[in-house]
């Protein structure tokens, strides 16, 4: 990439905000209507970033009640209207998210894509109070596919008009950067998020340890 980048999209949960507290609680809500025991926080890490359905799924079966497949939708709808209920917690924005992308903003356009359904997304940004910061927000059920697809990608640098060249993935995880891959861009990840796998071996451009250190893995990425 010979310039600074003409878009940056971001991955959401373990990217932008420490969200796994307030899932946790959304799914203990769920878990006690149905009568079974509740999860950790070190579970739910596990089973964040494919989505809602993929979330619900992998907490019903860690609890030794494994869903049929068609009583997936139901349950996680039921899992997000407890989850939407409930008021997404300010602090839970990651140190030196939002004045980055407050001064990444003055010159890049930036988009959300994350893979959580897409209004809850709207209602956390709100309450967090980062909504008005992307030009476009890309959920899991805004299209048909969610990452790793690189469609919600493709879609929000439609709506950018960017080149995926020239744009940057900014994620936490595997989905990410397969995702980013896939669409053609350039993918940097956070070392802090849910990864899932050792954040090393996730194939990313560059590593940052901390959010405020983005712009100048942006800007190394720009020299190569
Ligand atoms: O799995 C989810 O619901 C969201 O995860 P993401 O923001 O990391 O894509
Ligand atoms: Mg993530």
């Amino acid at each position: 990439m010979s310039a600074l980048p003409a878009a940056i999209l971001f991955d959401f949960d373990g990217t932008l905000i420490d969200s796994a507290p307030d899932i946790l609680t959304g799914i203990n809500l769920l878990l006690d209507e149905e009568n079974l025991p509740k999860l950790d926080l070190a579970q739910v890490h596990q089973f964040i970033g494919d989505g809602a359905p993929m979330l619900v799924t992998r907490t019903f079966a860690a609890v030794g009640r494994p869903l049929d497949p068609d009583s997936v939708p139901a349950m996680t709808d039921r899992y997000m209207a407890i989850y939407e209920s409930l008021p997404a917690d300010p602090g839970c924005v990651f140190p030196g998210v939002a004045g980055t992308l407050a001064s990444l903003r003055e010159s890049i356009p930036l988009a959300l894509v994350t893979n959580k359904p897409e209004r809850a997304t709207h209602a956390v940004l709100r309450a967090i109070g980062l909504d008005g910061l992307f030009t476009a927000v890309v959920g899991g059920d805004t299209l048909p596919t969610r990452k790793p697809h690189p469609g919600p990608l493709l879609h929000a640098m439609a709506q950018l008009g960017a080149a995926p060249a020239r744009t940057v993935m900014v994620g936490d995880g595997a989905n990410d950067v397969t995702a980013g891959r896939a669409a053609g861009c350039r993918v940097v990840c956070v070392t802090y998020g849910y990864p899932r796998m050792p954040v090393e071996e996730l194939g990313a451009d560059r590593l940052v340890d901390h959010f405020h250190d983005l712009p100048a893995a942006l800007a190394d990425l720009a020299l190569q």
